[in-house]
């Protein structure tokens, strides 16, 4: 088989050449994806962040504590963190042509001292042993390993899914299916998947008493990805669940309530046009990241020798703006119910924020903004009317 040696950050693999060359992943034995750089960069810097910044950690040295690349494919993802974080490493993959190369690939980084290849389902590895650091990066939706995964990790989940179609609301009854939610396919639509998956960790955590706290989440091209870090026990698991609830929405006014509560009463009828609404949920209503965490990720992505630095950095600086509050309205979505032209972005929150408002812009969309000012306001305002 023809094979190529790639590099990201400091860590070289190689992976089939089919894997690099051929628009579809499926004609390679071995699943590498080059898109994936920037989440891995990511990964890096959250998951050294959380490892120096652990009160659990202290006095540890990173060779004691574990990470597990669940399905670890070429093994890129797991081997960065052992090479360039230093943690002792699980590469986890149950295809045997996957395992042959993370072998490989593990002499290639003169890593077999703290990393070590595993072969097997990543349920089964994920309900027999714990790991500090749990990583699930599967092909489409992580919902078959969660409870698995949330039986196992003991400081921090980290989770990709690609899954958009159920979790945003295109593929409804798959989603309720997956996450046991409710995803309206509407204009922010984007943060609908990120909080329905957050919802569903949320719960898996919960049934293994386990709270949780989000560090960092976000929305990108076709996947999202969530930096959670436990907090054992029944009491924070309920303060957890507390954060769950639901969300109505007006497809005609883009009018939207949320209310957190597992039982609530939700309005059916828009209070500002009378549309009968849709509802949506369960879904996580806290925040989608800790402004601390993430400025230290940034702190942390600028030192470090990435390939995707630049993106990276836009991603975590967008994020730390956000004001962290559901959901973001969709300007031009605003403009056309009302029949004006768009201003520029900056413009709008400028004016949210000249009348007393929190505005901000928002890493989902360049055509977005979150604000706490009532949409009569808002549209006062894109309006010039106010
Ligand atoms: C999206 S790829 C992983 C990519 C890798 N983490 C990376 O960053 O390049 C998914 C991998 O999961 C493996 N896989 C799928 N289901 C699995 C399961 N139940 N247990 C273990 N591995 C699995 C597949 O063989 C595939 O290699
Ligand atoms: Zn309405």
């Amino acid at each position: 088989m023809e094979t190529r040696k790639i590099t990201e950050g400091t860590t070289e693999v190689e992976v089939p050449s089919a894997a690099i060359e051929d628009k579809l992943p499926v004609n390679s034995p071995v699943f590498y994806n080059s898109h994936m750089e920037l989440n891995r960069d990511i990964t890096v810097a959250a998951t050294s962040v959380f490892v120096k910044e652990n009160f659990d950690f202290e006095e540890r040295p990173p060779s004691e504590i574990d990470y597990v690349d669940a399905m670890a494919a070429s093994g890129i993802r797991g081997l960065r963190i052992a090479n360039e974080i230093g943690l002792r490493t699980t590469l986890n993959d149950w295809d045997a042509g996957a395992c042959d190369f993370i072998k490989q690939n593990i002499k290639l980084n003169d890593l077999s001292d703290i990393a070590e290849t595993s072969c097997r389902n990543a349920n089964t590895l994920l309900h027999e042993k714990r790991f500090n650091i749990v990583d699930l990066d599967p092909f489409g939706s992580p919902a078959p390993y969660l409870d698995a995964a949330s039986r196992s990790a003991v400081n921090l989940l980290e989770v990709t899914a690609t899954d958009t179609a159920p979790l945003c609301g295109a593929h409804l009854n798959s989603g309720i299916r997956k996450y046991a939610a409710v995803a309206l396919n509407n204009e922010y639509h984007s943060e609908m998947g990120l909080r329905i998956l957050l919802g569903s960790i949320a719960r898996h955590l919960a049934r293994h008493e386990k709270g949780m706290e989000v560090l960092l989440s976000h929305a990108t091209r076709h996947y999202v990805r969530a930096y959670v870090g436990i907090k054992s026990g029944a009491k924070n698991a309920d303060r957890t669940l507390k954060e769950l609830g639901y969300v109505t929405h007006c497809d005609n006014c883009s009018y939207r309530e949320w209310k957190k509560g597992y039982s609530v009463f939700m309005e059916q009828t828009c209070p500002e046009c009378g549309t009968e609404m849709k509802s949506g949920g369960l879904l996580w209503l806290g925040k989608l990241h800790d402004s601390i965490f993430c400025s230290k990720v940034m702190e942390e992505i600028e030192k470090r020798p990435l390939g995707k630095k630049k993106k990276a950095c836009k991603i975590i600086q967008t994020c730390l703006d956000e004001l962290d509050i559901p959901f973001f309205y969709d300007q031009h979505r605003l403009c056309k119910q009302l029949s004006v032209a768009a201003p520029r972005i900056e413009k709008t929150i400028q004016d949210l924020r000249d009348k007393g408002y929190a505005a901000s812009r928002t890493h989902f969309s360049g055509m977005s903004f979150k604000t706490d000012a009532p949409l009569n306001v808002i549209k006062s305002i894109l309006s010039n009317m106010y």
